[in-house]
């Protein structure tokens, strides 16, 4: 035999106001909800029907709990759908007109109703059909305990519509306030297209009088402008640096978009504030926008996109993907009118939110060539824009790691060659594709290996002076596979360069990893190894502009020599942020403890310790 689920309501609350709604005051949201989907469900039948909704919070004189009233003129219910909508959960009178008008209503799961719960023990719903004949009307009386009662109301309403009432329950009394239920109202239901009236103490208020700030009629755009900027003021608290208006055909989508005043981590993603068919479903929507577009917030509606159950996010369907590319061109367009138009405005919008920018670049290549020139890169020589870059040197010469342009940096700015350090978020993809997309650009990736080259050769004079200091540190660099060389190049206080192409750095940690490892593994990398033969050995120039290196040049003693070759390579080496190997580390601590050494000299005291 067959039994039936028993579902326990009080868990299925329980479950929802913990795990679904972020707040109690959810409510608010799923009556007012259910009033405008019932007006717009009476507007299908009767086209000229206005529909309003009204909350009224009504305090008892007797020291009771106060009582909360929202009341439409929308269709009602009969009783045969008041047993079949109301009391079954999951239940949904909008799911059955799916196909001609679903696009008209925001509910559809059918549990909307159960979210009052979280503040009263008990339902009371006065309805009348307008279906009904005359004037039928019924009430419904359900709690949280699982049971409900229909029966015929002895006050009869005088038009269709529905009524429903919730009493206080103590430990919920804070959002039986005025305050609270206006704020409640005004935050989620101020967009709504029917007046929503407030009557509390006595006193009515309209509280939404204007529609949404980006449907109203402005004498110019100026005036446009700065309403739409005190909208986005007055919504998330900040003073931002321009708007962007914003429409999408998928998933009916319009609003603003406001251009922040200060630059979010890149991998930030805004959070939006968005109404569905005017009604506020969440203040936290993320999934809105492409991922390149955190540069911004947005206020927008949505006629078109699904919610889901807990409505505080959309259902990401190919609705919401369309629409997510609209609103991404729209933002697009907003640059390449900028970078037409307003060029100082684009310049100024892509320091505060460059990124942002670099990362669309580099997705289009129209907008790439529109404004690559104006992205501003790290050089040698300072910030710089690549259009100025470009003015200076035709080739563009880029390292690829902080750790290549930290040891390039000096040298190279001091010889007057610009190379940009494009280890930072996108900078080298974006410089890869210049060839691609603009056909005469010459890009190359620039080595450390390459810059001695540049540097002033030595006298033939010279030369013999450093004939010894060269055979020496030939002598002691060999067993590290690094070769020497003797320039003379500016900052003088730099007294030699280490370079080595990338996969020089890579065949260096291959060998570090190689000593740390066991024999297994260590056999794996020597595969590796053979696989990527370095194409060229690293490099140790010495600076002949250096007085250490031209008083190395003159030492006599062959040890005292050897041992200043080894730690000047040590030097380098960790000036270029390598990490050293074993015997690397072994002459770091034999030099300084040979340089500890030799300053003590016979300064000792003979004492205790012999
Ligand atoms: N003010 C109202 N006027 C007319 N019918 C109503 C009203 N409030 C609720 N109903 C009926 O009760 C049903 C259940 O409402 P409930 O809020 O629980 O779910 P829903 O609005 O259908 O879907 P969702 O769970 O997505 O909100 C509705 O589908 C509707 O038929």
């Amino acid at each position: 035999m067959d039994h039936r689920f028993q579902v326990n309501l009080r868990g299925v609350i329980d479950l929802l106001s913990h795990h679904l709604y972020s707040s109690p005051g959810v409510f608010v949201r799923e009556l007012l909800q259910n009033a405008t989907d019932a007006s717009r469900a009476r507007r299908n039948l009767e086209p000229a029907h206005q529909g309003e909704v009204r909350v009224e919070l009504i305090e008892k004189q007797d020291g009771g709990p106060p009582t909360l009233l929202f009341q439409d003129d929308g269709v009602g219910l009969t009783e045969e759908e008041l047993h079949r909508f109301l009391a079954t959960i999951g239940e949904s009178s909008k799911r059955e007109a799916l196909e001609a008008h679903r696009g008209d209503f925001i509910g559809q799961f059918g549990i909307g109703l159960l979210s009052c719960f979280m503040v009263c023990d008990e339902l009371l719903v006065v309805t009348r059909s307008v279906k009904a004949e005359g004037r039928e009307t019924w009430e419904w009386r359900g709690r949280q305990d699982g049971t409900y009662s229909v029966r015929p109301s002895e006050h009869p309403l005088a038009r269709p519509g529905t009524q429903v009432f919730l009493i206080a329950r103590p430990d919920a009394a804070e959002y039986f306030t005025h305050e609270r239920v206006r704020q409640l109202a005004l935050h989620y239901g101020s967009l709504l297209p029917f007046p929503l009236q407030l009557t509390a103490h006595g006193r009515t208020e309209h509280l939404n009088p204007t529609p949404p700030p980006w449907r109203r009629a402005y004498e110019s755009a100026a005036e446009r402008r700065q309403a739409l900027l005190a909208h986005g003021r007055e919504v998330f608290g900040m003073d931002f640096v321009d708007c962007v208006p914003l429409r999408a055909e998928a998933g009916q989508v319009e609003g603003v978009a406001y251009v922040l005043p200060f630059s979010p981590h890149f991998q930030s993603r805004q959070t939006h504030r968005v109404y569905l068919k005017d009604m506020l479903l969440t203040e936290r929507a993320e999934n809105l926008l492409p991922q390149w577009a955190f540069f911004v917030r947005c206020v927008v509606n949505a006629q078109g996109l699904r919610p889901t159950a807990s409505r505080e996010a959309f259902y990401e369907d190919a609705t919401l993907a369309s629409a997510r590319d609209a609103l991404g061109q729209c933002l697009r367009q907003y640059l390449v009118d900028l970078a037409t138009h307003e060029p100082r405005t684009l310049q100024r919008l892509i320091a505060l939110h460059g990124l942002s920018v670099k990362a669309l670049a580099l997705d289009d290549d129209d907008f790439y060539r529109l404004v690559i020139h104006w992205l501003p890169f790290e050089t040698t020589l300072g910030m710089m824009t690549l259009e100025h870059y470009r003015q200076g040197s035709p080739t563009v010469r880029y390292v690829t790691t902080l750790d290549t342009f930290r040891q390039v940096s000096r040298v190279a700015a001091a010889q007057g060659l610009c190379i940009i350090n494009a280890a930072y978020t996108h900078d080298a993809a974006l410089l890869e594709k210049l060839p691609r997309v603009l056909p005469n650009a010459r890009v190359e990736v620039f080595s450390a290996a390459q810059l001695p080259q540049g540097l002033e050769e030595l006298t033939a004079e010279e030369h013999e002076g450093v004939a010894r200091l060269r055979r020496i540190a030939e002598e002691a660099l060999e067993s590290f596979g690094c070769e020497v060389s003797l320039k003379k190049f500016l900052p003088a206080e730099v007294p030699t360069l280490y370079g080595d192409v990338e996969e020089g750095a890579f065949q260096r940690d291959l060998e570090r990893a190689r000593e740390e490892s066991d024999s297994l593994y260590a056999s794996l990398l020597e595969g590796t190894q053979d696989k990527a033969p370095p194409q060229e050995r690293p490099q140790l120039c010495f600076n002949l502009r250096n007085p250490v290196i031209r008083r190395l040049a003159r030492v006599r003693d062959t040890a005292q020599l050897r041992l200043s070759v080894e730690m000047l390579y040590v030097q380098a080496l960790l000036l270029g942020h390598r990490p050293l190997n074993a015997r690397e580390m072994a002459l770091l601590n034999r030099g300084l403890l040979g340089l500890i050494e030799s300053r003590l000299g016979d300064d000792e005291d003979t004492g205790s310790l012999h």
